[in-house]
């Protein structure tokens, strides 16, 4: 998978160079390029940004400066300057922002499927609007949220769905099982969240690991995790069990 990120601040991205995302990268799984958007600005300042019409506060992005970014990075494959990934002739285009649909693990899995993806996370108060206007059809702009509290900038918000999605890679995670056990991941599990998890030694400062889990009774053991799931999704998010499938439970759910 192809990643681009257009960016004021590209050194916001160095996280993406060690472990997992790092290794991807070392691999060839992830190949992330980085862009300065100021390359795109001509004037002696490399300004991006201008007062909003209508007035308000802070500053918006100029919507100029990403239209030429855009086409930079979009177009040397386009115009056969270079390989496009697995042929695609265009990316998914991604825009954090604060009033976009929710990024899920829903929305991950489809990110994943993907061969090429462009972030363009902005500052300031955002982007101009004509800019997803003016690619909202041939990039598929997808203006995402990645929950309800608002960001400086969109930089956090792709270092998080680089991560989300890059894992799901075949290859990316060592435990391919570790990805369909994943909460929300379809399956057995889904929408559940995890349970308790624990390692050696069986006792520290007093605190024992469950006996069940020393047990090796397999059968055993995922009975007690999957009600520990049930229990932890309850208490901290109810709501999720409503999204649950009724016929994913048996009669030993019911009575929890
Ligand atoms: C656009 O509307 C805004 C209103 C007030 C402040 C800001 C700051 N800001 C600038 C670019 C930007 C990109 C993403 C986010 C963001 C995403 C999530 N989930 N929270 N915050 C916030 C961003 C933007």
């Amino acid at each position: 998978m192809r990643v681009d990120i257009i960016s004021i601040f590209p050194e916001y991205f160095a996280p993406l160079d060690v472990s997992l995302m790092g290794k991807a990268r070392e691999r060839g799984i992830l190949d992330i390029r980085l862009h300065q958007l100021r390359d795109w600005a001509h004037d002696v300042h490399r300004t991006v940004d201008d007062t909003p019409y209508g007035g308000g506060p802070g500053m918006v992005m100029k919507p100029e400066i990403w239209g030429e970014a855009i086409d930079a990075v979009v177009g040397a494959a386009a115009a056969g300057g270079e390989a496009a990934p697995e042929g695609a002739v265009a990316p998914r285009m991604i825009v954090p922002t604060p009033s976009g649909r929710p990024f899920t693990q829903e929305v991950a899995l489809e990110y994943a499927k993907e061969p090429w993806l462009l972030f363009t996370p902005a500052r300031y108060e955002g982007i101009d609007s004509r800019v997803m206007a003016e690619y909202g059809f041939r990039l598929r702009v997808d203006e995402v949220s990645i929950g309800d509290y608002v960001l400086a900038g969109g930089e956090a918000a792709v270092l998080v769905m680089v991560e989300a999605v890059g894992r799901l890679l075949p290859g990316v995670l060592g435990n391919a099982a570790s990805v369909a056990d994943d909460s929300f991941a379809p399956g057995t599990m889904e929408n559940l969240l995890e349970g308790p998890v624990y390692t050696k030694p069986p006792t520290w400062r007093g605190h024992d690991v469950p006996e069940i889990l020393l047990s090796g009774h397999h059968g055993k053991i995922a009975r007690w995790r999957r009600d520990e799931a049930l229990r932890r999704t309850a208490e901290k998010r109810p709501e999720l069990l409503a999204r649950l499938d009724p016929d994913s439970l048996d009669k030993h759910d019911r009575q929890l």
